[in-house]
């Protein structure tokens, strides 16, 4: 099956002479939910707007299901929804005209069996009545999410979809990505919430400067770049860290109360059972033993940082 985003050699230069892409490749298969993440002005925005067809590309070549967004853009953009951060629409409308609205900006027919599955899927039958301006912060964003559902697209962009709503909003907007991906839409989201791409993305890419600077499944990332931290709590205070035990690695902690070893997750031997000896024969005595796992936050800072140096 073909990709239902192919993305090559995208570059875009902005009139003031900023390059705000620099030959950026990336293919979407169908039903992914795929995470972009990236610092401020990396680019997100920019490539989410060249394939919706907001901002012209100057080079490369962008299709979707097979059509070029240049030469077919009508079918290209027909196969794609996109929820902006911002309410673009009009407040004053009630969800049901908004919605089925949409739908004919699209060339489709009207279809009211459509647009009511939409809504209610989005749990927004209810609303259907009520006028934009009524309703809710989540309410409205999932008032955006039908507007971009109703012409029956491919691929859904979310343009930071939890940007400024609280923790359980957001845990609600991820149910909701779920549903949606149950129905066989594919979903591409920018996110400045790691924990976000964390939760919900299949895959994740990493854009800084213009440049993917990775693409990988997430568990897969995890794995491969994945550290934990195992924290030894000491009944007494240590004033100096043994030799043979900072030959191994370990650090010991201002005031002397923990010892600190971090391993990688991935690897085979991770040197803790040697350690825990070694820390038994020198006379240590401990109180407590934890680990913390690095998240994919840890793995992002150290990749921008990497690609920024
Ligand atoms: N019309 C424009 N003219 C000139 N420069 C622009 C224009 N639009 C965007 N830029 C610049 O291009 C860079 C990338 O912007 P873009 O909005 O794509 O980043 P982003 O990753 O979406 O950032 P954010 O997370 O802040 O939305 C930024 O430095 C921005 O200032």
């Amino acid at each position: 099956m073909p990709p239902i985003l192919d993305i090559s050699g995208l570059a875009k230069t902005y009139g003031n002479g900023f390059r705000a892409l620099n030959g950026v490749d990336l293919t979407i298969s169908e039903g992914e939910i795929f995470a972009l993440l990236g610092p401020n002005g990396a680019g997100k925005t920019t490539l989410i707007g060249i394939v919706c067809g907001l901002v012209k590309l100057d080079q490369g070549h962008v299709r979707v299901a097979g059509h070029d967004i240049e030469k077919d853009y009508r079918a290209a953009r027909s196969m794609i929804g996109l929820v902006p951060q911002e309410l673009t629409t009009d407040a004053f409308e009630t969800v049901w005209a908004t919605v089925s609205f949409s739908r004919g900006l699209f060339g489709k027919r009207r279809d009211d069996a459509h647009v009511e599955r939409v809504l209610r899927d989005l749990s927004l039958w209810d609303k259907k009545d009520s006028k934009i301006v009524t309703l809710s912060g989540g309410m409205k964003r999932r008032a955006l999410i039908a507007k971009a559902l109703a012409h029956e697209p491919q691929i859904l962009f979310l343009d930071e979809p939890t940007a400024g709503v609280d923790v359980a909003l957001r845990r609600d907007m991820w149910r909701v990505v779920r549903a949606l991906r149950e129905t066989g839409v594919t979903i591409i989201l920018t996110t400045h919430y790691i924990e976000e791409a964390e939760e919900m993305a299949d895959r994740i890419g990493v854009i800084s400067r213009g440049e993917l600077i990775l693409v990988e499944e997430k568990e897969r990332l995890m794995a491969r770049l994945g550290r934990k931290e195992l924290i030894v709590e000491l009944q007494a205070p240590l004033e100096a860290l043994p030799a043979r035990l900072a030959a191994e690695g370990l650090r010991l902690a201002e005031g002397g109360m923990s010892l600190h070893y971090t391993y990688e997750t991935g690897g085979e031997r991770t040197g803790i059972t040697a350690l825990l000896r070694d820390l038994e024969a020198e006379g240590i005595r401990l109180r407590d033993i934890s680990t913390r796992q690095s998240t994919l936050e840890d793995i992002f800072v150290e990749l921008t940082r990497e690609s920024a140096s």
